[in-house]
């Protein structure tokens, strides 16, 4: 199958690439210098170009407080962007698979958010991701939008790279405990998309697999819980760990604020797509296995 991939060395990308070479297909990822969807021209000549059966956006812009003072940017990545590939994707009769996040919800909830929940977000990354969804939505209805949280791999910036990055440098760590989700492995998500894609191409318009659908990590844990599993799993591997203090978001400002809930209720990801949510704690292995054995000599 002949796959379109947005983003190339992106988190999501970077896993995704060499398992769809892997399980047999074609793909072509883009991303910037040589392309930006942004631009409706290099959109439309990537889709006569490749000729692609489906379209996977791992692209995005990600950098949550930056996006506060860069909306415009941020709109134009994260909702024009999906507007784009949905209706050049609807033109060639081919399906989107897209990414979205938790973000796109305040947080007030008590109980984890279902894909019935209207998001309500709080920042402007979610918001700009909000729209994404609803323009890509509205222009091929058979996308599926995974949303997902707390991405993580040994690739790119993330939170357990940052972690062991300030763990080697600082004594001591001061971490929310407040804000709760599950975090999600990269490599998770694209094995997601490779079992998923045979059958986007394959539904008709109306299938239940198009529309939104939550998928995270499990079990559930704070900012704080995951960076004490980090640094455990960093002195399994010989590295010191911090002292790791538990603080509130109200003593850890930043320029956007994040919601104090983030969970997502992955049900229909297991009953109607047949992929249940991956345990983020055997993620984190294999993810400091790849970073610690790169340190090591
Ligand atoms: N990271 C996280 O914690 C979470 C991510 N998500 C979602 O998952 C998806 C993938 O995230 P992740 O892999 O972490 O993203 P990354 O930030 O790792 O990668 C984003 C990619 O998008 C590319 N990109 C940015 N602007 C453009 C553009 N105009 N045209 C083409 N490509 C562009 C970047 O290229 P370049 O580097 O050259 O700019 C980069 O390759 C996104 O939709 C994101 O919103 C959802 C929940 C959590
Ligand atoms: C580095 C650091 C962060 N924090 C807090 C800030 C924040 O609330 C939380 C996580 O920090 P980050 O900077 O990784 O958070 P952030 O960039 O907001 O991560 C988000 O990225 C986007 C793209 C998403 O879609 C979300 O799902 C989520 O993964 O931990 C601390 O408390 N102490 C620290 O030392
Ligand atoms: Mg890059």
């Amino acid at each position: 199958m002949r796959v379109l991939v947005i983003g190339r060395t992106g988190q999501i990308a970077t896993e995704l690439l060499p398992r769809l070479a892997a399980a047999g297909h074609a793909a072509e990822a883009l991303e910037p210098p040589g392309f930006d969807m942004t631009d409706p021209a290099q959109v439309a000549a990537a889709f006569d170009r490749f000729r692609p059966e489906t379209v996977v956006n791992c692209a995005a812009y990600t950098a949550v407080d930056k996006a506060e003072d860069d909306r415009a940017l941020a709109f134009a990545v994260n909702a024009t962007g999906p507007r784009l590939l949905g209706e050049a994707a609807a033109r060639a009769g081919v399906p989107v698979l897209h990414y979205s996040t938790d973000y796109v919800f305040d947080g007030t909830k008590d109980t984890p958010y279902t894909e019935a929940d209207p998001p309500d977000p709080v920042g402007a990354y979610g918001a700009s991701k909000l729209a994404g969804e609803l323009l890509l939505h509205n222009a091929q209805p058979r996308s599926v939008t995974l949303r997902t949280a707390w991405v993580c791999s040994p690739h790119g910036g993330n939170f357990v790279k940052t972690m062991l990055r300030f763990g080697k440098e600082r004594p001591e760590l001061r971490v929310v405990a407040d804000q709760h989700g599950a975090p999600t492995f990269a490599a998770d998500l694209a094995e997601a998309a490779v079992t998923l894609l045979p059958r986007l191409v394959a539904a008709p318009a109306g299938d239940p697999v198009f529309g939104i659908t939550h998928l995270t990590g499990t079990p559930w844990t704070t900012w704080h819980g995951f960076a004490e599993a980090i640094f455990a799993g960093a002195a399994r591997r010989g590295q010191a760990a911090p002292k790791v203090t538990a603080i509130t978001t109200a003593d850890y400002p930043t320029k956007a604020r994040r919601p104090a809930n983030s969970r997502l209720d992955c049900t229909r990801a297991a009953t109607v797509l047949g992929i249940p949510p991956k345990d983020w704690r055997e993620g984190l292995e294999r993810c400091l296995d790849a970073l610690m054995k790169e340190s090591t000599p």
